[in-house]
C-alpha cells in the first residue's frame, strides 16, 4: 500500500518546502519536487501545511482508574484531532504503575487502546507520594520514557538525589512537577492582587521556585537530565537560564495556557481557569514568552488534564486542578504567536515536534525523515474557527479558551501511514 501526497507546504529539514511525499509500508519512502503516482493512492494536500506529527511530552489519560474523565482511546483520539502522533502519559492513574507488574499492565493497555504512540512515564517513588523509590532500573528496562511524580512535588531531598543518581546512570529522564507542599498552602490561585480581590487561598510562587533551585543543584551534582514540567514563573525561567549557562543538563516545557493567560484573566469563580501550577501574574507570563523566544524554554507541552464537568463546575475552592488542552494547543499557539509575529512558523513547529522528540531521545518521532514511520498531520493555516465545546473529542471540555477564534485547523493526522483523524 502506498500513498502519495501532493501540493504540500512541507516542514522538512527544518524548513518549509514545497514537495511531494510518498509513503510506502507505513514509512516515508520518498520526498521530491515531483513524484509520479505509479498506482499509489493520491491525496491532494491543497497547499496546506504538512507537519511532522506533533509531540506532547505531558498528558493525562486517566486510565485505569478515572475513565469517566478520559480513557486512553478518547485521549489518543483527541490527540490525533490536535495533530499529535506521540505523547508522554503521566503515571498519576489508579493504580500508579509503580511495580513491574503494574507497569507492564499499563503498557499493554496503552498498546491496545491508543490510536497514536502513547509513551509512558514511570513514577519516581511508590504511589507518587512515598519517599521510597519505585524500581527505577526495572521500569527503565521495560521502556519507561522517563520518570515523573507529576501531580506531586518530591519534597524529600534524599529521595530526589538517589532517584537522580539512578536515572542518570540509565541515561533516562526525570520530569519534575516542582511543588514544595509546605509552601503550597492549600491554595487555589496564584498569590497576589487577584487572589486578594477574589478572596481565595493563594499559592506562593516560592513553592515552585525554591524546589526548582534545590533540584537544579542536585541535578548539577548527579548529572541527570532534569526536565521541568509546566514552568510558570519569571524566577523559574531565570533559574533555568542560569543553570543552562552553567552547563547543567536541564530542559523545560511551558503550556499554552501559561503562555497565553495570566491571573488577571480570572474575572469570576470559573474553575476552567484553575490549574496547577496556577495562572501567574502578567509579568510572569511575559517572562515565559521571552524564555520561549530565546530558547530557555525548550518545548510546548499541554499538560492535558481532562476532568468531568461536575468536577470543574464547583468554583475555585472545590473544583479539580487542570484543563483539557491537546485539541487546542496548535491553533492557539499558531494564532497568538505565529500570526502575531512572536514566533516564526518554523520555530513553533520545532517547539511542538522536533525539539521534544530530541530532548527525550524519541528517534521515530517529531521529524519527517526517509525510512522513518510516516507520522504527520495536515493543517489548514488559513481556516478560522471558534473553539467550541461540542467539537472536543476528549471527554474533558474544561477549557478557558472556549469561544476563542483561532486559525490553524487540523485536517487529518496519520500514524505510520494510517489515517487516525
Ligand atoms: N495540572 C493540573 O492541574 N493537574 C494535573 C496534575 C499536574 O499536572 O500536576 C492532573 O492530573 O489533573
Ligand atoms: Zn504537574
Ligand atoms: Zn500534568
Amino acid at each position: 500500500m502506498s500513498l502519495l501526497i501532493t501540493n504540500t507546504k512541507l516542514f522538512y529539514a527544518n524548513q518549509l518546502q514545497t514537495k511531494d511525499i510518498l509513503i510506502k509500508d507505513g514509512k516515508f519512502a520518498e520526498i521530491a519536487d515531483h513524484i509520479d503516482a505509479n498506482g499509489a493512492e493520491v491525496i491532494d494536500a491543497k497547499n496546506n501545511l504538512v507537519s511532522p506529527g506533533l509531540v506532547d511530552v505531558h498528558v493525562h489519560f486517566r486510565e485505569p482508574g478515572q475513565t469517566h474523565k478520559e480513557t486512553i482511546k478518547t485521549g489518543s483520539m483527541a490527540s490525533a484531532h490536535g495533530g499529535f502522533t506521540t505523547v508522554g502519559a503521566m503515571p498519576n492513574v489508579t493504580p500508579v504503575p509503580d511495580t513491574v507488574e503494574k507497569f507492564q499492565a499499563q503498557l499493554k493497555l496503552n498498546e491496545k487502546e491508543s490510536l497514536i504512540n502513547t509513551l509512558q512515564y514511570a513514577p519516581v517513588t511508590k504511589d507518587e507520594i512515598s519517599t521510597e523509590l519505585s524500581p527505577i532500573e526495572d521500569l527503565d528496562k521495560l521502556g519507561a520514557m522517563g520518570f515523573s511524580n507529576d501531580g506531586h512535588g518530591i519534597d524529600n531531598a534524599q529521595s530526589m538525589y538517589t532517584a537522580m543518581e539512578k536515572i542518570a546512570s540509565l541515561h533516562s529522564h526525570l520530569a519534575a512537577h516542582v511543588e514544595d507542599q509546605s509552601l503550597f498552602n492549600k491554595g487555589v490561585v496564584n498569590k497576589g492582587k487577584v487572589a486578594t480581590r477574589l478572596g481565595l487561598p493563594a499559592i506562593n510562587q516560592a513553592a515552585e521556585t525554591s524546589q526548582l533551585a534545590r533540584d537544579l543543584l542536585l541535578a548539577k551534582d548527579t548529572g541527570v537530565h532534569y526536565h521541568v514540567c509546566h514552568i510558570s514563573t519569571a524566577d523559574s525561567v531565570q533559574l533555568v537560564r542560569i543553570a543552562k549557562d552553567a552547563g547543567i543538563n536541564v530542559t523545560c516545557e511551558a503550556s499554552p495556557h501559561h503562555l497565553l493567560l495570566s491571573d488577571q484573566d480570572i474575572v469570576d469563580d470559573d474553575a476552567n481557569f484553575k490549574m496547577n501550577p496556577p495562572l501567574r501574574s502578567e509579568e510572569d507570563r511575559l517572562a515565559l514568552v521571552a524564555g520561549l523566544q530565546d530558547g530557555t524554554i525548550d518545548m510546548i507541552a499541554t499538560d492535558h488534564a481532562p476532568h468531568a464537568k461536575e468536577e470543574k463546575s464547583q468554583g475555585f475552592l472545590k473544583s479539580a486542578f487542570g484543563i483539557t488542552g491537546i485539541e487546542t494547543s496548535f491553533p492557539l499557539m499558531y494564532t497568538n504567536f505565529v500570526e502575531k509575529g512572536l514566533l516564526s512558523l518554523e520555530q513553533l513547529l520545532n517547539l511542538m515536534s522536533m525539539k521534544p522528540a530530541q530532548v527525550f531521545g524519541l528517534k521515530n518521532a517529531g521529524n519527517i525523515e526517509l525510512n522513518k514511520p510516516a507520522d504527520f498531520t495536515i493543517i489548514d493555516l488559513n481556516q478560522e474557527y471558534e473553539i467550541a465545546e461540542q467539537d472536543f473529542i476528549s471527554k474533558g471540555v474544561n477549557s478557558p479558551f472556549i469561544g476563542d477564534l483561532v486559525k490553524g485547523k487540523v485536517i487529518n493526522t496519520y500514524v505510520s501511514g494510517q489515517k487516525v483523524y
